[in-house]
């Protein structure tokens, strides 16, 4: 009987044990793919976001003569369901702010390890990625130098902020234009699709950048500057040169900088810098430069054929611009507006007879929603014929402004250099100024407004454009590595420029770029990265004779005598 009931209860627990065993089995099942879905999951940025379309009247004012925006029509008249962005849509489409720690890591792997990008470089090559359809631009974009792993983008750090739902009664359904201006009405609604691009482009910019690498919106940002109907056109105040404004049924702008030097053309030699014209083929193929070395600090600009008379002389509301229009003696449409330099017959704009060719640059959010502040440059020219200034003539210049707010913290000089390498490759020696979005304060990238005036020359190269980082012997530790992968032949810079430049709409009526000037690029890229070794060897000696802090990787500073390299991030 005991033997009986001890056999029973063993069986008893030994089918308890299954039971629990197969159901804890089952658990496991059940929950797994959770498990692994969350650690593959990329992270997931904020719920909501920051905008409201009532900021959009404001930014986008049809406005006639200048390019104040100035407020625009009735905020109550905005529906009450197209205040709000569409927040999964937008988060998919952000990429988010590299941490220091990955950077440095990556950057230090990079310098020296294995995954330099000489190596990374050969990999691409040998494995045949590239040569399995990848173009060499692609190809550079897959580059885990442009495609960083990216996390979530704190709320402080968009330039739009969230503003809370107005709930007003009294709002209609629809922002009704002025139906003198051929607006579209503005209905918007909460899904992101329904947003024009210009706005969506708003609401892509952040601390760190305009726009991120690989932005879904640009496609359709280009498609509207290139492609959607002008119905505004009046000329932009500020500035020396003729620009103009133009408006878009979708409320969107864009500023025009008109062709007036044929690609092939050399500038006058005996011209100053501060006299020469702005190129509009300059403007866009600075953006593709800007892009092709991972900046993304200048707004997208495209090349359009405009018609100056249906587009411009007919719809302009600007009666100071209205006034230029002429017929050139061989039937060609002209125009000259006003302005300080070069609007007069001698150097009016003409149509052939009616189509111009000119570039379009996306406007960026009116100041009255995100002001900007204008730093002069250190590195400024004198703009005299017979001054110079003090850089040109102090070697320890660096040391000066190195002490001086706002270069003596952050990032903010090796941002400058940036600028500089920019400037240099592209020939722009008009770089007196430079913005940033006071929002972000000193810690925030640079707006690389302004390149009318670069790619100017071929055949010459300006040494001076290089000062700031020579005298200063600094670069950031991630420019200098994309710049060393511009360099191999494999993703050659002359090669990826010709490429990108092909995509914009003007390719079909000429290359952006004439070759000498794509070959100029790799030609300068060349001397960039000699001035780096120029001063990597004067540190190498100074630091070999006390410690080489090469080593801290963290910051990677590099002190000689006369000079220091920073290699951050
Ligand atoms: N995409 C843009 N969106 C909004 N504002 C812009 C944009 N590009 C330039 N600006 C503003 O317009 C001003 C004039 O433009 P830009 O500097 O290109 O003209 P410019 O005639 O070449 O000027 P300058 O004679 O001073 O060199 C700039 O200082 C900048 O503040
Ligand atoms: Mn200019």
């Amino acid at each position: 009987m005991m033997r009986w009931y001890s056999r029973r209860f063993s069986r008893t627990v030994c089918l308890w044990l299954a039971f629990i065993s197969v159901t804890l089995h089952l658990l496991l099942v059940a929950l797994s793919p959770f498990v692994y879905q969350s650690s593959c999951k990329p992270p997931t940025s904020r719920q909501t976001h920051p905008y409201t379309l009532r900021a959009l009247a404001y930014t986008n004012d049809t406005s006639t003569g200048s390019d104040s925006h100035a407020s625009h029509a009735n905020q109550a008249k905005m529906p009450p369901d197209a205040r709000k962005v569409d927040p999964s849509k937008m988060d998919t489409t952000r990429h988010h702010k590299i941490t220091k720690m990955d950077a440095t890591k990556m950057s230090t792997e990079i310098g020296n390890g294995p995954s330099s990008p000489v190596n990374m470089g050969d990999r691409i090559g040998r494995s045949g990625s590239m040569g399995s359809g990848l173009s060499k631009l692609d190809a550079l974009f897959s580059h885990p130098l442009y495609d960083v792993p990216t996390l979530p983008i704190p709320e402080e750090d968009w330039l739009m902020r969230i503003k809370p739902k107005v709930t007003s009664g009294r709002s209609t359904q629809m922002w009704v234009s002025d139906p003198e201006i051929d607006y579209d009405p503005a209905h918007w609604n909460s899904t992101s699709d329904s947003q024009p691009p210009w706005l969506r482009f708003h609401l892509g910019i952040s601390r760190r950048q305009l726009y991120p690498h690989r932005d879904p919106n640009m496609p359709s940002l280009i498609q509207q500057l290139s492609k959607h109907r002008i119905v505004s056109a009046v000329q932009k105040s500020g500035g020396t040169q003729l620009k103009l404004v133009m408006s878009f049924p979708n409320y969107g702008q864009a500023m025009l900088k008109p062709m007036k030097q044929e690609r092939d053309e050399e500038s006058n030699f005996n011209l100053y810098y501060f006299s020469d014209f702005e190129r509009h083929n300059a403007e866009i193929a600075a953006f593709h430069l800007d892009r092709v070395l991972g900046y993304r600090r200048i707004p997208p600009a495209v090349g359009r054929l405009v018609d100056v008379v249906k587009e411009i002389k007919d719809i302009t509301t600007d009666h100071r611009l209205a006034k230029t229009f002429f017929t050139s003696p061989v039937g060609n449409v002209c125009f000259y507006g006003q302005c300080s330099y070069y609007c007069s017959t001698e150097h009016a704009v003409c149509g052939r007879p009616h189509e111009l060719e000119a570039s379009l640059a996306v406007m960026l959010p009116d100041p009255s929603l995100a002001k900007r502040h204008s730093w002069r440059s250190p590195w400024r020219r004198s703009y005299s014929r017979s001054k110079v200034a003090a850089w040109e003539t102090d070697s320890q210049y660096c040391d000066t402004v190195k002490k001086t707010a706002p270069y003596d913290k952050g990032t903010r000089l090796v941002d400058l250099i940036d600028l500089t390498i920019l400037d240099f490759l592209m020939g722009n020696m008009d770089r007196h100024h430079y913005e940033t979005f006071e929002k972000f304060g000193n810690n925030t990238f640079l707006l690389h407004l302004d390149n009318g005036r670069a790619f100017g020359r071929h055949s010459k190269d300006e040494p001076s454009i290089l000062a700031p980082l020579e005298q200063c012997c600094r670069i950031r530790r991630s420019t200098l590595s994309r710049l060393r992968l511009l360099s191999l032949p494999q993703y050659r810079l002359s090669d990826v420029m010709r490429e990108s430049l092909s995509h914009d709409p003007l390719f079909s009526v000429a290359p952006l770029l004439s070759e000498p000037h794509l070959l100029a690029l790799d030609r300068r890229l060349n001397v960039v990265l000699q001035t780096v070794r120029d001063c990597q060897r004067s540190s190498h000696e100074r630091g070999s004779q006390t410690t080489d802090p090469v080593s801290d990787a963290t910051t990677c500073l590099v002190q000689s005598r006369h000079t220091e390299m920073l290699c951050d991030v």
